[in-house]
């Protein structure tokens, strides 16, 4: 962890739990996960772009004044993927970096219509993609698994051409297991959507559409009744309902929690403004993620760290809290209890006299 990233509220005791902690991350964007020497070296090898060559300067550059801002910057990012070369490094080197801070298991959310729209070959880019994450797994022991989402602000063109990458048995990558929905809420009711994720449920993929991060519990309902979410991304605007908190809890639906970038982003004013307490009141599983992390000046380590604080978590609320990212993620079984067994053992392990 970077030091600019610890924070002083917190015991420095507590950030060394959380640096050697086993972690399981669901909610993590492929390329908002590039670190700042891999887009400053792409951006070197296209001299066109407007993203700074010079890893210091990206810092301003990942500073945004809205949400919109940030689209824009995420996609001046996007436009420097361009040959399944790029994908691969950019996948691997996300993969590393997860390793880096014991992440045993993460869901990665890809969005291939941005790349296959901007010419990438569709097989070349699932080729790319896996030959990353059996790498990874090979190398570093982090098992990945994608998210293929729907940029929804693309319309509906965007939505079939995912659900179509993500249904064929002939293109879809092995590793895949659920199906999202990004970009911008406002405009883009989720309803238009339900055929989409009705097709990729019928397929064997997971519903975990964002939602309630820049528009209210509404869009949190509509995910839940037309896309048949079985995790929400973010839900922040969940504690203005309390009957969608109740639900939220009574039906075991987990929250994607990203309480760094809902502040990057202006979703939410202060970290001590953000609703992460009222989940925990409500009895939501919650999870702890970065979403993308070089963008939003953090990681995942930051992101428990900021939990800690507040939640006023010691260490063994910090392993319920890594728990919780194991239960709600779509590993099978096996690895579940894997993970969860190593949690159990580091912990009791720190905590031994
Ligand atoms: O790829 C295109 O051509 C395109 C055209 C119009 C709109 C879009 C998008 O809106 C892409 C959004 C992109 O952002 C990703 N993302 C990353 N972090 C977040 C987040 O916190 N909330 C919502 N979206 C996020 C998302 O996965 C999309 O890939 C693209
Ligand atoms: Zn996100």
């Amino acid at each position: 962890m970077t030091d600019h990233l610890v924070d002083a509220r917190v015991p420095r005791d507590l950030h060394a739990f959380i640096a050697g902690l086993p972690k399981a991350e669901l909610h993590v964007h492929h390329v908002g996960s590039a670190s700042p020497r891999i887009v400053a070296e792409l951006a070197a090898r296209h001299p066109d772009s407007k993203v700074p060559t010079d890893p210091e300067a990206l810092a301003d550059y990942f500073t945004f004044t809205d949400f919109a801002h940030f689209i824009d910057v995420y996609l001046s990012v996007v436009d420097l993927i361009r040959t399944p070369e790029d994908v691969r490094l950019l996948t691997y080197e996300v993969a590393r970096d997860l390793a880096r801070q014991q992440v045993r298991y993460a869901e990665l959310t890809i969005t291939p219509f941005s790349s296959t729209r901007r010419g990438i070959d569709e097989r070349a880019f699932m080729a790319a993609i896996e030959d990353a994450r059996k790498a990874a797994e090979a190398e570093f022991g982090t098992v990945l698994r994608w998210c293929f989402d729907i940029p929804g602000e693309a319309g509906l063109e965007s939505a079939e051409e995912t659900a179509r990458l993500a249904t064929d048995d002939r293109l879809r990558p092995e590793g895949l297991v659920s199906f999202g929905l990004g970009g911008p809420e406002i405009g883009v009711p989720r309803p238009q959507f339900k055929p989409y994720f009705d097709r990729a449920i019928a397929a064997g993929l997971h519903s975990v559409p964002h939602a309630g991060e820049t528009t209210g519990p509404e869009t949190v309902w509509d995910a839940l009744t037309h896309l048949r979410a079985e995790r929400i991304g973010h839900g922040t605007s969940s504690a203005q309902d309390p009957k969608l908190l109740a639900h939220l809890a009574e039906h075991r639906i987990a929250l994607e929690v990203c309480p760094t970038s809902n502040i990057a982003t202006r979703a939410v004013r202060t970290l001590d403004e953000h609703p992460i307490k009222e989940f925990a009141k409500a009895g939501i599983i919650v999870t702890i993620n970065s979403d993308d992390p070089p963008m939003f000046g953090t990681d995942l380590n930051n992101e428990y760290a900021v939990a800690a604080r507040l939640l006023d978590l010691d260490e063994r609320g910090l392993a319920d809290l890594a728990k919780n990212a194991v239960t709600a993620s779509f590993l099978d079984d096996p690895g579940k209890a894997r993970i969860a067994e190593e949690i159990d053992t580091y912990t009791a392990g720190w905590l031994a006299p």
